[in-house]
């Protein structure tokens, strides 16, 4: 399609962009040379380059995941960064290649195909196709594209979920399993909780959502952002990203920003909003954020590990025992996750909600 057909005032823009269903990647596709004014963020929502810090997230490798000195860095990452990466974490790199190429295959569907997902066509509400966090609130686009898509049953994935790419992924979040649960059993080992018994299982990986990113190649990278800063509302997540990097993390209680490389064969572990709350801020939901490019087109593939929507969060009582004051309220994990769904991302303000 030439630029010309495309009128890239706001209004029709958004028409484009999320009505209609053909994305970013649809408007990346026209090769327009500027961005439009709909994406551009404000100073204070870009990446600031000269924050960034030439430290690195550890890397750690979890094959002997029960070894003391392991279970110390895992502990300790997630208590000083909130970020790790793994390597040797027993996924198998058939099916890591698998779901990036059936995540190609799913933004390489034509509009028509992929705008069965969107919110108002979509079979069910666990799968939804969007565009930017919540285009109906956001002042500025971020330039992204995601499936999202809510783990309820084999069943209902396969009846569901797109057909290019729903038997990869859910094959990928079977073999991620047991790697959740050795890592929920190790972070719980550092709050002094000695095994996972079925309460805290539910609390801590009670639900899933596998959200398939695609950010596409971007005329002026440096006026926007991919995915805004955020701290994620998980339990967990695990983060698969591409070679194409871009992926910035905050250091822990300041203004820096770590870039997280992509290292071959790793995937990367973040602590989210709900471990920080039930580990009564012992354990860090670090904010992040994605910047834009302009030579390649990224993917990246979170698994968002979760309590249940049902579930009452708050802190452990087991970390509360140990004589320290509750430092957030009870909540229900779907309010919370309502709460963050509601308006526009923005850091760390989700959390705020449930402060005591
Ligand atoms: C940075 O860019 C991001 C990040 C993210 C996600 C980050 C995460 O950490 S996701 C982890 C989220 N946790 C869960 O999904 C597990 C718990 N799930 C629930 O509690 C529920 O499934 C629910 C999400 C609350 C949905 O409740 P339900 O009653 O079944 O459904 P609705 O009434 O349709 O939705 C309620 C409310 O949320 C909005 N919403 C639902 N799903 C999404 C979605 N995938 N993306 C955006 N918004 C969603 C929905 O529109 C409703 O809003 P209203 O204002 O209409 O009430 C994700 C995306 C990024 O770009
Ligand atoms: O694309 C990435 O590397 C990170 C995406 C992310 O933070 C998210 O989807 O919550
Ligand atoms: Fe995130």
């Amino acid at each position: 399609m030439a630029t010309s057909v495309i009128n890239t005032t706001t209004p029709e823009l958004k028409h484009f962009v999320v009505d209609q269903g053909h994305g970013v990647k649809g408007l990346a596709e026209l090769k327009i040379k500027t961005l439009p004014e709909l994406f551009i963020q404000p100073l204070q929502r870009r990446l600031d380059m000269t924050k960034v810090v030439p430290e690195l997230i550890p890397v750690i490798d979890i094959s002997k995941y029960e070894d003391p000195e392991v279970v110390q860095s895992i502990c300790d990452a997630a208590k000083n960064w909130g970020f790790f990466q793994i390597v040797n974490h027993g996924v198998p790199v058939s099916i890591i290649d698998n779901l990036k190429d059936a995540t190609h295959k799913f933004f390489a569907l034509s509009t028509d195909e992929k705008k069965k997902y969107l919110f108002q066509n979509s079979p069910t509400k666990n799968v939804r196709f969007l565009t930017s966090f919540r285009p109906e609130v956001d002042k500025a686009y971020e330039w992204k594209d995601h499936l999202s898509c809510f783990y309820v049953s084999d069943e209902e994935a396969l009846k569901f979920w797109p057909s290019v790419c729903r038997h990869q992924v859910l094959e990928y979040l079977k073999s991620s399993e047991i790697l959740i649960k050795r890592l929920l059993e190790v972070l719980m080992k550092g709050l002094g909780i000695p095994k996972l018994d079925k309460t805290n299982e539910s609390f801590l990986m009670g639900s899933k959502r596998i959200n398939l990113n695609y950010y596409p190649i971007c005329p002026n990278p440096e006026l926007t952002i991919g995915a805004s800063s955020h701290s994620d509302v998980s339990t967990l997540t695990v983060l698969l990203q591409d070679e194409t990097g871009g992926l910035y993390v905050r250091k822990l209680d300041t203004d820096s920003w770590v870039h997280v490389p992509p290292v071959k064969g790793s995937l990367t572990i973040n602590i989210g909003d709900a471990l920080q709350i039930m580990s009564n801020g012992r354990y860090k939901s670090v904010e992040h954020q994605v910047v834009a490019n302009a030579n390649e087109n990224r993917i990246s593939v979170p698994i968002f590990v979760n309590p249940r929507p049902s579930d009452v969060i708050g802190p452990l009582p087991e970390v509360i025992n140990a004589g320290e004051k509750a430092l957030y309220k009870q909540v229900l994990y779907s309010d919370y996750v309502k709460h963050f769904f509601r308006k526009s991302v923005n850091g760390k303000d989700t959390v705020e909600f449930v402060k005591v």
